[in-house]
């Protein structure tokens, strides 16, 4: 089930810099927020904290209102999906397997194959379950990562840069995907980009500048007018 999502006061600094500054966000369950924001802005920093693959120095982040504590990470992690750039598939493994790669080692209430080749079906790959990555297109293997994190039903998808290495027709596809499996599942969304193409198919755009948020706007424009208006290239 989609969840709210909330980051009260979330500073992550590193030696010498400050990569957040002090962030509040809100998501509200269901949404699609695009992150956007020059390299090195913090959008990346936000995903991770998030996520629970970083923790912020100051400030906390709330999952359905529940402060995320250490504790929680691990079962925290496993109920959100992770999107990259790069797809990060398993060379030696098959489609299929690469979809399962994240329950392979542990006790799960569903059937892995069932809910794989079910996820495959979803993102357009069902015939190919049995091919290697290396047999895919770019497209097709980022299908296949977008497989790979609805696996445990997230309520949660984060995606950082997930058409940065695609060309924009498929970059589109992916993101015409990503935006109907979160109405199909139930998903809240929350993509970085530097690709206004994405920023257009949001609900809101938030931009970043030195780990601060300076606009957070709701999304009624198209791309080339958004792009024009706000400057969303880095
Ligand atoms: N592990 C780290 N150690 C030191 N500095 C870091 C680390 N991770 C991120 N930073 C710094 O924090 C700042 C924010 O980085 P972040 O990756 O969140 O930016 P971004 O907006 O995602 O950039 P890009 O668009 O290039 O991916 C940058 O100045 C970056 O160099």
């Amino acid at each position: 089930m989609a969840v709210n999502v909330a980051l009260r006061g979330v500073s992550r600094r590193y030696p010498g810099l400050i990569a957040l500054d002090k962030v509040d966000l809100e998501v509200a369950p269901g949404e699609a927020v695009v992150l956007t924001g020059p390299s090195g802005s913090g959008k990346s920093t936000v995903l991770h904290v998030t996520g629970g693959m970083d923790r912020p120095d100051e400030g906390s982040v709330e999952i359905d209102g529940k402060e995320l504590l250490p504790r929680d990470l691990d079962g925290h992690r496993r109920r959100i999906g992770f999107v990259f750039q790069r797809f990060h598939l398993l060379p030696a493994l098959t489609v299929l397997d690469n979809v399962l790669a994240p329950v392979l080692p542990r006790r799960v209430d569903f059937d892995r194959r069932e809910r794989g080749m079910e996820l495959l079906e979803a993102v357009g790959l069902g015939g190919r379950a049995d091919a290697l990555p290396a047999e895919l297109s770019g497209g097709q293997q980022q299908r296949v990562a977008v497989a790979r994190a609805l696996i445990n039903r997230p309520g949660l998808l984060l995606a950082d840069e997930p058409t940065g290495n695609l060309d924009s027709v498929i970059g589109r596809e992916i993101i015409d995907l990503l935006m109907s499996l979160r109405e199909q599942y139930g998903m809240t969304m929350i993509i970085a980009t530097h690709d206004p193409e994405v920023a257009a198919n949001g609900d809101r755009v938030v931009r970043l500048q030195d780990g601060r948020i300076t606009s957070n706007q709701r999304i009624t424009a198209s791309a080339d007018v958004l792009d024009r208006l706000g400057g969303l290239r880095p």
